[in-house]
């Protein structure tokens, strides 16, 4: 039995504690302190708010932020489940306080963009924020897995990536079940661009299915216009993970994770809202409270782009999918597919 520490009580560090606790291991489940309501509820019911499932009834301590220290006291793996928006406060008040032998599982997907155009894993930015001196060995998981679906035990194939394969290996031991299966890769580049890419990407799909409901949501959803703008996705997010040296075996992630989110994210909600005409305010106006990360990675993504292509490092025409996004969400741009623009000819 080994213990882990789970940092964030959010709707997808929780969900990981179905295969944790069905492997026989100690869960110990540390609300940030935007969780409190979730670790009280969780502790006094079992009830997850918004993760809207009842979690295992054994195997799991509840922690409020005050006590994580307690929490990290003997434990021996760390799971960080905060999203994009917790990074920094995870770097600043957790990584100090976990010891250089205790591996660090991330389940944040996303990425930073530097200044000079290249982006940085979130694995490569945890590095980065350790305090002088200290060692930690630092891992993500990538792949199309909704959280309420694998707390429903539904199958979901994901990656774990980090640089050392026994650190994940031991990872996967830790999590694998008959229903949650877990490929490795010390390509920690491709699978974490790949899977942060698909949240632009995921945005500009479910246009798609917003124009089709339309502006009074009487329409019917179509399935032609999503495949094109999925198949226009993942040609672009091939073309990236090129451009940023990833492997093109990840493409497998970004497109499967592109899929789950576009039928089960969280992300849908914006991109069909915007597809009917909301502007980008009133379509985040309508969704307040829910976890949009893909706005802050669609941002970044095309932040990088634009920046690569001033310096002749790719040509923006190569991505009008992602352009069109940003210039919705950034520039207050209405939809309007840019279709011809996607159109090839090869001879
Ligand atoms: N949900 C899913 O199906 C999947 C999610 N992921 C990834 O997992 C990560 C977490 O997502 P998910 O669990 O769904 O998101 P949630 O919104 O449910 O949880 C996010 C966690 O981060 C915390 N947080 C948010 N902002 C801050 C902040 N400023 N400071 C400190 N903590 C903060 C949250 O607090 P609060 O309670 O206020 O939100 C919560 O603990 C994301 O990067 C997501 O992409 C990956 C696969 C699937
Ligand atoms: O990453 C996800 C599934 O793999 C969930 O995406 P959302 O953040 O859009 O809910």
């Amino acid at each position: 039995m080994s213990i882990i520490t789970f940092v964030g009580a959010g709707q997808m560090a929780s969900a990981l504690s179905f295969p944790a606790t069905e492997n026989g291991h100690e869960v110990r489940l540390v609300g940030t302190h935007l969780d409190r309501e979730i670790i009280e509820t969780a502790e006094a019911s079992g009830f997850h708010p918004t993760l809207k499932r009842q979690l295992p009834n054994e195997g799991i301590k509840y922690y409020q932020i005050e006590d994580v220290e307690l929490a990290l006291d003997g434990t021996n793996a760390v799971l960080c489940g905060v999203s994009s928006f917790g990074v920094d406060w995870f770097c600043e008040k957790i990584l100090p306080l976990i010891p250089d032998s205790v591996p660090l599982l991330l389940v944040t997907k996303g990425m930073i963009a530097l200044a000079d155009g290249f982006m940085i894993t979130y694995p490569d930015y945890f590095i980065s924020k350790l305090p002088d001196g200290k060692k930690l060995s630092i891992n993500a998981i990538g792949g199309p897995c909704t959280s309420y679906e694998l707390a429903d035990k539904d199958h979901s194939a994901v990656a774990f990536c980090g640089t050392d394969i026994e650190i994940l290996r031991r990872f996967k031991k830790l999590f694998e079940t008959s229903y949650y299966h877990i490929s490795l890769s010390t390509d920690v580049v491709g699978v974490e661009c790949a899977v942060a890419l698909k949240n632009a990407y995921a945005l500009g799909v479910s246009l798609a299915v917003g124009l089709a409901i339309g502006t009074d949501g009487s329409g019917k959803e179509h399935y032609n216009s999503q495949a094109a703008l999925f198949g226009q996705s993942v040609k672009e997010m091939k073309h990236l993970l090129e451009i940023i040296n990833g492997g093109a075996e990840n493409i497998i992630y970004g497109a499967g994770d592109l899929y789950v989110t576009i039928f089960g994210g969280r992300t849908r909600k914006i991109g069909t809202l915007l597809g009917r005409g909301f502007s980008f305010e009133k379509a985040m106006g309508e969704l307040e409270g829910i976890t949009l990360e893909s706005i802050v990675i669609a941002t970044r993504t095309a932040c990088c782009v634009r920046r690569l292509a001033k310096r002749g490092m790719l040509q923006l025409s190569d991505f009008p999918l992602l352009m069109h996004v940003d210039n919705i969400i950034n520039n207050g741009a209405a939809v309007d597919i840019p279709w011809t623009s996607f159109e090839t000819e090869k001879y």
